[in-house]
């Protein structure tokens, strides 16, 4: 017999019970509620009666229709009140623990989870939200699911699964100065497609793991999910350990000692096979911008917007003509060339303290291009609260951005945060399909340096020319 993935270890952990068409019951430990995928979990609950198997394997917060603006003690109106107020009111009548959007708790659902030591290595971890790959940066099984779905977990804690096949992407070299993980990431999508993960769990693997903090590896499998595949996880190791030691939620003593020593073995067996390996050398990646309405539509910064005429394929043809018509771009251009309006600096993707350091030393005794509006989203209040200890608010500040408060803002239209139909913003959130910041918007995804790059130049940019 060959050895078994991590992914392989953790199912295996988990199964309750497997069924005649190869699919599987697994045990879920973690389940995240947010206030966009759980109203109908709730009210399916409410309907048959059924109270929750486990209030203590969930935390609910609200998100993605939080305002960011001077947060005060009153809800917004519409749907997004709404739906805000109906999470509140469901966590109290199920038991379900609550973080309120002006604890110190709060942020995004895949922020928090690692934050308070609720995602854990080894664990199962769910949310109604597709991002839920974020967290398997620790090592945990952690993958988007249905409303139908949460109310599953709410009533059982398990979950029926069809186990994914396995693919590897392993990673090496050293990126050079200026580029960030968000590079490896979108090279890897315009390389393997949009669909190139679909069906399969990704492990993220190889010498240049080794050297990425957390919010790195976050930041990679985060957006596992726009290459196609609900998994992506990286096996525990001492940063992962150093990372969780101490967090709110993390096991302590004895306990801690235990699981530690356990997360440390957690990896793919040396002789483990994998049904499809993607090799990438990190070291010669140019930073990366998307242009069209897919992540898959990526280029190194030093290239030109592509001409479909020149494309063979006649389906992707039409797709890249429409994307640029959608993006008002014109084949030829540099992308060095194009005019920014806005620029978003947060998201569950890079909204975390590393990112706003690497932000805040690009525009660090700059100013924002005139006529460019630029806002900085921490991704949580605890990432708000370093920041401004660090004194990155007033950097940020001081260049002309905007410091908010934490939630999804505009990496979503579902709260005031929203692009004006036309407006193009540098943005280092994980979407850019056709109105996902705004009617009519327009998104160019990159790193955060590359972000405060663009904020500086009021146009996309080569950060690399600005870093000194
Ligand atoms: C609204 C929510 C359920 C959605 C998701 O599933 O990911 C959102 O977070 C997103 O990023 O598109
Ligand atoms: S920040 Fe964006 S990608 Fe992340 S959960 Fe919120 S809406 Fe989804």
């Amino acid at each position: 017999m060959t050895g078994q993935t991590l992914y392989d270890k953790i199912w295996d952990n988990h199964r309750v019970k497997d069924y005649d068409d190869g699919s599987s019951l697994l045990y879920i430990d973690r389940h995240l509620v947010q206030e966009v995928s759980s109203p109908q979990a709730f009210d399916g609950l409410r309907e048959r009666g059924l109270p929750l198997r486990r209030p203590d394997a969930h935390v609910a917060v609200a998100d993605h229709a939080v305002p960011t603006r001077l947060r005060s003690q009153h809800l917004p109106g519409g749907l997004a009140g709404d739906q805000i107020s109906r999470l509140v009111r469901n966590a109290r009548e199920f038991g379900v623990p609550y973080i309120p959007m002006n604890d110190r708790r709060h942020g995004i659902v895949h922020v928090i989870g690692p934050e308070l030591g609720f995602t854990l290595p080894g664990a199962t971890l769910v949310c109604g939200d597709s991002h839920t790959c974020t967290h398997g940066a620790f090592g945990a099984l952690a993958f988007g699911i249905g409303a139908s779905e949460c109310e599953t977990i709410f009533a059982t804690q398990t979950l029926r699964q069809r186990k994914q096949k396995r693919m590897r992407v392993t990673l090496h070299g050293r990126l050079g100065t200026g580029v960030a993980v968000k590079d490896i990431i979108l090279a890897l999508i315009a390389e393997i497609g949009t669909g190139g993960g679909f069906g399969h769990a990704i492990e993220f693997a190889g010498p240049a793991i080794a050297e990425l903090s957390m919010e790195a590896r976050m930041t990679l499998c985060n957006m596992s999910i726009e290459a196609g595949s609900r998994v992506g996880m990286v096996a525990p190791d001492e940063t992962t350990i150093t990372y969780l030691k101490g967090r709110p939620l993390a096991p302590e003593g004895d306990l801690w000692m235990r699981a530690s020593a356990e997360w440390q073995d957690l990896r793919t067996d040396p002789d483990a096979v994998f049904d499809r390996e993607v090799d990438l050398d990190v070291s010669a990646l140019a930073p990366h911008v998307s242009w069209g309405t897919t992540p898959e539509e990526t280029l190194p910064v030093t290239a030109t917007i592509p001409d479909p005429a020149l494309e063979q394929d006649a389906g992707k043809r039409f797709r890249m003509a429409r994307s640029l018509a959608y993006m008002g771009l014109e084949p030829g251009t540099r992308l060095a060339d194009v005019q920014i309006d806005r620029v978003f600096i947060g998201s569950c993707t890079n909204g975390r303290i590393e990112d706003l350091r690497n932000a805040a030393a690009i525009v660090k005794d700059r100013r924002i291009a005139g006529g460019v509006v630029g806002i900085v989203v921490p991704g949580s209040a605890s990432v708000r609260l370093q920041a401004e200890a660090e004194g990155l608010d007033k950097v940020f500040r001081a260049a002309g951005f905007e410091w908010r408060d934490s939630g999804c803002s505009m990496c979503v239209a579902m709260n005031d945060d929203r692009l004006a139909a036309g407006e193009r913003c540098a943005s280092t959130s994980n979407r850019n399909f056709e109105g996902r910041q705004g009617q009519g918007g327009r998104t160019h995804l990159m790193s955060p340096v590359m972000a405060a790059a663009a904020a500086i130049a009021g146009r996309l940019t080569d950060v690399r020319n600005l870093a000194s």
